[in-house]
């Protein structure tokens, strides 16, 4: 492990000594590097996903998470820093490294002449255990679609069949690029109950989103990149210190909309409800959404 810490990274850069990947982490990444040209996309960027967990990468456009997520399944090169994916450097994956991983991408293959099933028993083959292409079709939703062409279906029926061509190899690790992306609020809905059932299988799962409600409602634990960093990692309730922040209590009073920010809420209530006679009017009871503690991360990270 010391020996190992002490080669170069690719790209010529030393690593840095006494910060090894974690080797029993699913994804583990130590001062990554990656340049474009002379700007710096990817700067310096530590990174643990655990197994079994759904790991949801955030941050504004631009921030360098599909770099990341792109050096990690082994698709793009580094400059510096050390990057262990399944225990394995992912620039030199091989083939069995890469059957046990799965990448759902922004743009799938949802324009082809194949029926979903033979898409299905196409990919299935590269695997050396897949998924039965039509147990992947019931999990997905598409049972119906099975001899359906990829291009006659919606946008959302599209983007089922490219989860299902993710996980039709039996991924331990799952990559999701932005998977909700015009589904309506349903379909969102249905495909968070998939991705909870692929946990409960024990795929892990590293998910790129811009929506707040979808972190929320999936992961685990959630990590924000600014500018080539992790600015922090925290389950979604902690997130920026959003579960110590102040509860907003507002109410009507004398006609007027009034609000109070505190720490005790319960007290505070309590306190307002021997005031009045019944219930207190409009009262409700508020504490930081995971959008307004990730908007002010990005705004001071952009002051
Ligand atoms: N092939 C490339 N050549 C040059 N610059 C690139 C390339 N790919 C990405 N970049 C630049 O690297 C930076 C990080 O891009 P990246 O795609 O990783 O961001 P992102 O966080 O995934 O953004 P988004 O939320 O918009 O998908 C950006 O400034 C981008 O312009």
């Amino acid at each position: 492990m010391q020996q190992d810490s002490l080669l170069p990274a690719p790209g010529g850069l030393a690593a840095v000594p006494g910060r090894e990947p974690d080797p029993d982490a699913a994804i583990s990444v130590r001062g990554l590097v990656k340049r474009y040209g002379a700007s710096t996309a990817v700067d310096g960027l530590d990174l643990d996903i655990r197994r079994g967990e759904i790991f949801a990468l955030l941050g504004p456009n631009g921030a360098g998470k599909t770099t990341t997520v792109e050096i990690c399944e082994g698709f793009r090169d580094r400059d510096g820093g050390e990057v262990r994916v399944l225990g394995t450097d992912p620039a030199s994956g091989g083939r069995r490294w890469k059957a046990q991983l799965g990448i759902v991408l922004q743009s799938g293959a949802g324009d082809s002449q194949l029926t979903c099933r033979e898409l299905l028993r196409a990919q299935a083959s590269y695997f050396p255990d897949p998924r039965d292409p039509d147990e992947v079709l019931e999990l997905v939703g598409l049972t119906e679609k099975a001899r359906s062409r990829g291009r006659s279906l919606s946008g959302g029926q599209r983007r089922r069949l490219d989860v299902a061509l993710g996980i039709v190899g039996r991924p331990t690790l799952l990559f999701l690029d932005e998977p909700t992306t015009g589904f309506d609020p349903e379909a969102r809905r249905q495909f968070w109950s998939l991705i909870r059932s692929l946990r409960d299988l024990g795929t892990t799962m590293l998910l790129t989103t811009h929506y707040l409600d979808e972190a929320e409602a999936l992961a685990d634990r959630v990590g924000v990149i600014a500018r080539g960093r992790l600015a922090e990692v925290a389950v979604p309730s902690e997130l920026g210190g959003r579960g110590r922040a102040p509860a907003v209590v507002t109410w009507t009073e004398g006609g007027a909309r009034r609000s109070e920010a505190t720490a005790t809420p319960t007290a505070f209530v309590r306190d307002l409800a021997a005031r009045f006679p019944g219930e207190v009017p409009d009262l409700a009871v508020a504490r930081p959404t995971l959008e307004d503690v990730y908007l002010q991360m990005i705004g001071e990270d952009r002051a």
